[in-house]
């Protein structure tokens, strides 16, 4: 898809981002063990359908479940099912998802008394589960290489006879979305201690009936940040969300108040803002362990800034739906500019006047698409495979247009 830039003829829209996928895909592992919970605003994503549809059919008896790219879909489901006594399944997802390691938490279940068996490779799904009834109620896990593993044993903690304490190995990675699960158990009334070194989750059997509606998709949000900061000037309002999001990547408010961008909750949106002429510094510097899903995103607007970056904490980055840090600097540098990576740091040294029509290559990666999108703003630039986004955005096109962002097939 060819994409260029018009400016509209107005500056101020209004955009209704589709629900939060970690919110989503937690809350649809909870009410398959609390029936009564209701929940509304659901993502519209692939990964949040994939999930549902595989809890949906769980009555139908089905041999298989195929997550397709789903890494939440594949790690809270490998909990989840190995924990219901007398079901026999197959778990198994894209080619990719098949190369995203999985041992960590496999070998968690196991010690906690699962029976999970590896159809491929050790250490990667395909998985065949055997379900059991859990009864140990104490487990040690590496923190360090995902969250989704640890917030994986959380969801499915309350329904263990004695509740769990997972301690925690190592520096936690992508520790907000460990907030994000906590916060969402306690919502429908399920005790937990959260402390640097384990997490208790008590055990629950009935919830009080309960209607949770769904936060809008910051990491979905933090596109329309980045066009924001490559235009001259604008405000958006993008709805629906909280100033106290349970979302780590509520941060990107915060983060882009670095490319002169502010950020006013009102009655449940945020109001996005830049003032023409606003000066951006030569060089910024994050660490973003807590907010691994912005890499991509902010990278990219520093390319399109001309501004330097620095990021860190990037260790995650390598097992996602593409090992993200080859991909941006492969395809940042088709530009002019200059990329050095390590195994978790990325160091752009950007380039002025950028290169025009390049084809930026997705790697059946929603986030690579969304990122690259933006720069239409300051350079006409083709994206591979867009349909990618369907994966956390399935309207991100449509709403992108809106902004001027024309779309050539
Ligand atoms: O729990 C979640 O919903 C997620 C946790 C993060 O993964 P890691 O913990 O593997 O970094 C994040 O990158 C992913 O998009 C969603
Ligand atoms: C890493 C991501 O998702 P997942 O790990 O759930 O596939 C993502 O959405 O950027």
């Amino acid at each position: 898809m060819k994409l260029s830039f018009r400016q509209p003829s107005i500056s101020k829209f209004n955009l209704q981002i589709t629900g939060s996928k970690s919110i989503s895909n937690r809350y649809l592992i909870l009410k398959a063990q609390f029936p009564n919970l209701e929940l509304s605003g659901l993502s519209e994503s692939d990964d949040t359908h994939v999930l549902y549809k595989a809890i949906s059919t769980l009555d139908q008896k089905c041999d298989e479940i195929d997550i397709h790219h789903a890494g939440t879909a594949m790690r809270f489901l490998t909990a989840y099912l190995s924990s219901l006594p007398n079901l026999e399944v197959v778990l198994k997802g894209s080619k990719r998802m098949h190369e995203r390691p999985i041992g960590i938490l496999v070998e968690a279940m196991r010690e906690l008394g699962g029976h999970l068996e590896y159809l491929g490779s050790e250490g990667f799904p395909p998985l065949k589960i055997y379900g059991k009834s859990i009864q140990k109620n104490k487990i040690s896990i590496p923190a360090n290489v995902s969250s989704q593993y640890i917030t994986a044993l959380m969801l499915i903690a309350p329904s263990f006879k004695n509740g769990l304490t997972i301690f925690l190995e190592s520096k936690i990675t992508s520790k907000p979305y460990l907030l994000m699960t906590a916060q969402a158990l306690r919502s429908v009334g399920v005790e937990v201690d959260m402390h640097e070194e384990y997490i208790r989750v008590y055990p629950k059997t009935k919830i009080e009936p309960k209607t949770i509606a769904v936060e809008s998709d910051w990491s979905s949000a933090s596109y329309f940040y980045s066009c924001l900061a490559l235009m001259d000037h604008g405000e958006f309002e993008l709805s629906t969300f909280q100033k106290d999001s349970l979302q780590g990547d509520s941060k990107v408010a915060e983060f882009y108040k670095l490319f002169g961008i502010e950020t006013q909750f009102k009655a449940g949106s945020i109001f996005i803002s830049k003032k023409a002429g606003v000066m951006h510094p030569k060089k910024i510097e994050l660490d973003l362990n807590d907010t691994p899903d912005l890499a991509q995103t902010i990278a990219v607007t520093c390319l399109g800034l001309d501004i330097a970056c620095d990021l860190t904490g990037l260790h995650t980055l390598k097992v996602k739906e593409t090992d993200r840090l080859v991909a941006l600097k492969t395809e940042i540098e088709k530009f002019g500019a200059e990329v050095e990576i390590t195994s978790e740091s990325l160091k752009l040294s950007p380039k002025a006047n950028l290169k025009e029509s390049v084809s930026v290559k997705t790697y059946q990666d929603h986030r690579m698409a969304m990122a690259f999108a933006p720069l239409a703003i300051k350079v006409d630039l083709e994206i591979l495979d867009p349909e990618v986004v369907s994966k956390s955005f399935p309207d991100f096109w449509e709403k992108i247009k809106v902004l001027g962002i024309q779309q050539n097939h």
